[in-house]
């Protein structure tokens, strides 16, 4: 075997499933000490494949956890005036503990004014801008899942974030920005990328870690990569197979696998950590609720 044969050094594979279950664990047993069984409401507009596959997922994990779950599943042709009544009547339910409107919404409904309807206190998204203050002044409310799930799966692979370098390539309310501000808030020094940056390759070689949420398979490549870096995947690209389960492809190319020194598979890696993280959020918003 000549040298250039030789099997390339291969990063630490940063499974989801174990720490989603570690997160789902803590989660059960919090819902068990309360008084009540806490419990989700999750919106669906339209028959989205990946909306419909997601919601369901969540929905199971919720039972399986001891969460009460009820999903609402609106015909495509539910006004923007309709979902915000069933919003209304969610926020004053009081065995309504969490919302969740799944996104994306068709065109014809306007997101914001449906996300900044629902009860700051029940949005266990954190999409709400009060919930997004919050987190840019670092006091507690619900945080979007993802972004908060991650950060559970750097902390329990022992992946320390204070005082290094991240590149976060993506800036969405739902990634990217929050993203940003977890981080900024666990003392981490945060540069924020997106599609302006002039020469990227030269600024995601600086990251200690590099989180991807771009949408676009395979994006990162080994020449972004600072070798031992962590690098985190975000990205679910679904490639659909006419009879077959769609393919999920993540924004980093398999090979970057050789020179970083952790990566987070797709799928298998922050994906289950976003469903586990909402019912965290769940749990927590009903302990604040109690309270
Ligand atoms: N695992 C999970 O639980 C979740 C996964 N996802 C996945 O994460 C990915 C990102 O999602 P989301 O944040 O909602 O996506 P958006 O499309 O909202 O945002 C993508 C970001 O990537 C940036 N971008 C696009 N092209 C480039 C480029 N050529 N160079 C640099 N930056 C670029 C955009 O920049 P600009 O702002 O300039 O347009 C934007 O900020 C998707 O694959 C999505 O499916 C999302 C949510 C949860
Ligand atoms: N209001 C709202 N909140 C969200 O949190 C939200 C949303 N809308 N819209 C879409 C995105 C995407 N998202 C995912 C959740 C779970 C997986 C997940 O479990 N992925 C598995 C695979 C699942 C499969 O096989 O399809 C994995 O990566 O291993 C992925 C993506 C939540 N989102």
């Amino acid at each position: 075997m000549t040298a250039a044969d030789a099997p390339a050094a291969s990063a630490r594979v940063l499974a989801g499933p174990p720490a989603a279950q570690a997160l789902l664990d803590d989660t059960a047993r919090r819902a068990a000490r309360l008084p009540f069984t806490p419990e989700i409401a999750i919106v669906r507009l339209g028959e989205d494949p990946a909306s419909v596959s997601y919601v369901r997922g969540k929905d199971a994990k919720a039972k399986e956890t001891g969460l009460n779950s009820t999903v609402h599943a609106l015909p495509d042709a539910t006004t923007e005036a309709e979902l915000l009544a069933l919003i209304g009547q969610l926020n004053t339910d009081p065995a309504v503990n969490g919302i969740l409107v799944q996104l994306p919404l068709p065109a014809h409904i306007n997101e914001e004014r449906v996300l900044n309807a629902i009860d700051p206190d029940k949005d266990v998204d954190g999409f709400h801008p009060v919930n997004v203050g919050r987190l840019w002044t670092n006091t507690p409310g619900n945080v979007p899942c993802t972004p908060q799930g991650v950060m559970f799966l750097l902390r329990h692979y022992g992946i320390e974030v204070a005082g290094r370098r991240v590149v976060m390539i993506g800036r969405s309310n739902i990634v990217g920005r929050p993203m940003a501000g977890l981080l900024v808030n666990a003392h981490a020094t945060v540069t924020v990328a997106h599609s302006r940056t002039q020469d990227l390759p030269a600024v995601t070689r600086e990251a200690d870690i590099l989180i991807a949420a771009v949408g676009r398979a395979h994006f990162v490549t080994p020449d972004m990569v600072k070798p031992g870096a962590v690098v985190v995947d975000v990205g679910i690209n679904r490639v659909e197979r006419p009879g077959k389960k769609p393919r999920l492809l993540g924004d980093v190319h398999p090979d970057v696998a050789s020179v970083a020194s952790a990566l987070t598979p797709v799928p298998g890696g922050v994906g289950p950590m976003t469903i586990a993280q909402l019912l965290g959020n769940t749990v927590a918003a009903a302990e604040r609720q109690r309270a």
